[in-house]
């Protein structure tokens, strides 16, 4: 019976939120014990290939590589893209997080998108197996995101989770420790950076990396932006002379770059709402929704989807962190991990 082997388990067991963006771990008894950025840079000579840098100092290689090394992002859509190079960066988290002492092989939490196929789901597991994991346990993500907000996912109650990350935006109403609705798109933090690049390079023919384009995102993107609009300088390569350049780009024109992307995160919100039960729809009236993951710290994103839906919207206290809190809970009581736990 696989509850039997939940028994016994170690100070070294994790679990790890294994995003697009970043990677967190949270130690048994612990916490949070690893932030990084999910970039890998790779040095391929000849057919080998070597991890130069993983995390932090690989992010900021991204865009910046000279030909034989590459910055590699190995989760893209919230899902593994490339196998081998997730393998290493959590070998590389694994040991970091064990100060590089090799221990008996942890049990690893792995949070993963809701609705991930079967070969996914393979990959995740196999991944974590061979990066040093004695057993891996899959959690979806908007219930960790919801456990991690402090929800009260056990009770008959409807709990509305709207979890934005860099791949994907999940959104979920769970009730009674399960999921009753989940949708998945595949569009939320990443897409909006790509947005302002393709933006940038239309409408002022400059070139920018995908770096810069986050970086505007956070320090002047607002859904409802008001004037006088907040503005920053940002240098790429111009279009037509190829010399370099400054351009000042505001919180309007960025409103518009990523107006698309919101508005399908808001259609996601909106169908879920449509597709809840109604004695369900009537807690959320109550309770409002919750949103979680780094994208609902885009300004203004909570007013705007009050306003859509008319719901209270409430931002998790540290929305970057409440999927990994929610797999470390069940970590550390593992009575939640066999409610939630998926095959
Ligand atoms: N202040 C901010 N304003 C807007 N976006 C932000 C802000 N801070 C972080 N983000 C965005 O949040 C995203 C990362 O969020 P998070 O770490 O929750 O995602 P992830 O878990 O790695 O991704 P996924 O869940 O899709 O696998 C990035 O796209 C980042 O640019």
């Amino acid at each position: 019976m696989i509850f039997d082997s939940l028994l016994g388990w170690l100070s070294s067991d994790m679990a790890i939120d294994l995003g697009t963006a970043n990677t967190l771990v949270y130690v048994k008894g612990k916490g949070i014990v690893l932030r990084e950025p999910s970039v890998v840079a790779v040095k391929k000579d000849a057919k080998v290939q070597r991890v130069l840098a993983v995390g932090k100092e690989a992010k900021m290689m991204l865009g910046k590589t000279p030909g034989n090394i590459v910055a590699i992002r190995p989760m893209k859509d919230g899902v593994i893209a490339d196998f081998e190079v997730t393998e290493a960066m959590l070998r590389y988290f694994i040991r970091k997080v064990h100060n590089r002492r090799t221990l008996v092989r942890p049990r690893i939490i792995v949070s993963v998108p809701s609705g991930i196929t079967q070969v996914e789901k393979r990959a995740v597991r196999e991944s974590a197996e061979s990066a040093g994991a004695r057993e891996v346990y899959l959690i979806e993500e908007p219930m960790a995101a919801a456990i991690g907000a402090g929800l009260p996912i056990t009770e008959p109650t409807a709990n509305m989770v709207v979890d934005i990350g860099g791949g994907t935006t999940e959104v979920a109403v769970i009730s009674l420790a399960g999921i009753v609705y989940s949708k998945s798109v595949r569009v939320a933090g990443d897409k909006m950076d790509e947005a302002i690049l393709q933006y940038i390079k239309r409408k002022h023919n400059l070139l920018i990396g995908e770096h810069s384009a986050e970086r505007i995102k956070i320090e002047i993107g607002n859904v409802l932006p008001e004037p006088p609009f907040d503005q920053v300088e940002i240098k790429g390569r111009d279009l037509v002379s190829g010399v370099p350049k400054t351009v000042t780009i505001n919180a309007e024109e960025i409103r518009d770059a990523i107006n698309e992307q919101v508005e399908t995160i808001v259609e996601a919100v909106k169908s879920a709402l449509e597709h809840t039960p109604p004695e369900l729809s009537a807690d959320i009236v109550d309770k409002g929704i919750v949103l979680t993951g780094g994208g609902a710290l885009l300004r203004n994103l909570d007013k705007l989807l009050r306003d859509e839906t008319g719901l209270p919207i409430i931002i998790a206290d540290d929305p970057l962190s409440s999927v990994v809190l929610g797999s470390g809970q069940a970590l550390d009581n593992l009575n939640i991990l066999k409610e939630v736990m998926i095959a």
